[in-house]
């Protein structure tokens, strides 16, 4: 949770701000948590994303919204540390841009996921193998330690570290009690439904009390009986003090409770807007539209090669997104194990 004094608790309030906001690309914000400049990842010759400024407001529930492979999922992969922008190319004269962003004012490029989810921006991401394999309980702790590093004295002393330990497990069981967990965390994640593994993806993010959580996709799967309890969750996060990102696809949640909607065709920020006029701009009607009408449909072969090419590519990015959070996984437990007393300094 975020402790800035200029953080619009009242919603009218930050929404009358936006309301006064440029609906246009890249448009500036009246108090931007998050700035993103020139921020470009290929994938051979695919641009996945090519984005040359956005800002996010601090306070404000953001949705961003785009056609299956517009490049939402890398993008938030971009800015948390899990993947890495491809280098400027050098044109004739001065190079292309360079990626750069800042959250809260700190510069994150070449930032390790970790680092960024120390300063506070934290997603949620699926779970992994590993993951799955920890129970509910063990994956609330594996939150929070992003945080311990911070802790100055508590690597310390053993006294410290223990009481940190047990105000840790106390916070995990608290939250688990509000995302209606509690009873199954002595279970395995992967033994959770697809709803309830939403929620534990929420719940492990908020252990470190993140200025920005970064939602991505969080009603998939979800059935319509938390759906509700989700939205009401991700509302009360905003009023308490926690910006949200969220990548959504259902466009019933995104018009019900996002602030300001941000669109992405083929890489690049297409239009952004309120939730009530946004989906009326025709660079959106055009990029829905054209992301179904831009194939020759009668030419087997090509789509044979489309196909399979995507299918590739979609079992490219899940082995590369698993790879990422286990190499987070890893940051994390080393930074436990530095931060840890030897056992026999703990009993003493
Ligand atoms: N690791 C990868 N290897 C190859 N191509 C990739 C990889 N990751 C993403 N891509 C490609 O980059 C483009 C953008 O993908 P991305 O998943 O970011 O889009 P998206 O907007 O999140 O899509 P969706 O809404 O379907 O999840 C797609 O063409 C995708 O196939």
């Amino acid at each position: 949770m975020t402790e800035h004094d200029d953080y619009d608790y009242d919603r009218s309030a930050l929404r009358a701000k936006l309301a006064a906001v440029d609906e246009l690309p890249g448009s500036p914000k009246p108090n931007p948590i998050l700035s993103v400049d020139n921020i470009v990842r290929r994938f051979g010759g695919v641009t996945a994303v090519d984005v040359a400024h956005l800002e996010v407001q601090r306070g404000a529930i953001t949705a961003l919204i785009g056609p299956n492979g517009a490049g939402k999922t890398t993008f938030f992969n971009l800015i948390t540390g899990f993947d890495r922008p491809s280098s400027a190319k050098r044109m004739f004269g001065p190079a292309e841009g360079t990626a750069t962003w800042t959250f809260q004012g700190r510069q994150l490029a070449s930032t390790s996921a970790f680092r960024v989810a120390q300063t506070g921006m934290v997603r949620t991401f699926q779970l992994t193998k590993a993951l799955a394999r920890m129970t509910v309980i063990d994956n609330m702790l594996l939150g929070a330690q992003s945080q311990r590093g911070e802790k100055l004295g508590v690597a310390l002393f053993p006294f410290a570290w223990r009481a940190h330990e047990r105000e840790l497990v106390a916070k995990a069981e608290e939250l688990l009690q509000r995302f209606k967990l509690f009873e199954k965390r002595n279970d395995y994640a992967g033994s959770l439904s697809g709803g309830q593994r939403k929620l534990l993806e929420m719940a492990r993010a908020l252990m470190s009390d993140p200025a920005m959580i970064m939602l991505d996709e969080p009603m998939a799967g979800v059935n319509p009986a938390l759906t509700q309890s989700l939205l009401g969750h991700i509302q009360d996060l905003r009023d308490q003090g926690t910006s949200v990102l969220f990548v959504e696809h259902d466009m019933h949640m995104v018009r019900h409770i996002s602030d300001w909607v941000v669109v992405m065709a083929e890489g690049k920020i297409v239009a952004e807007g309120q939730p009530g006029s946004v989906m009326h701009n025709q660079a959106v009607v055009d990029a829905y539209l054209g992301s179904h009408h831009d194939q020759d449909l009668g030419d087997d072969a090509l789509l044979d090669e489309d196909f399979e090419a995507a299918i590739e590519a979609e079992d490219e990015q899940r082995a590369e997104e698993e790879r990422a959070v286990e190499e987070y996984v890893e940051a994390v437990r080393a930074a436990e194990e530095s931060d840890e007393p030897e056992k026999d300094e703990v009993r003493s």
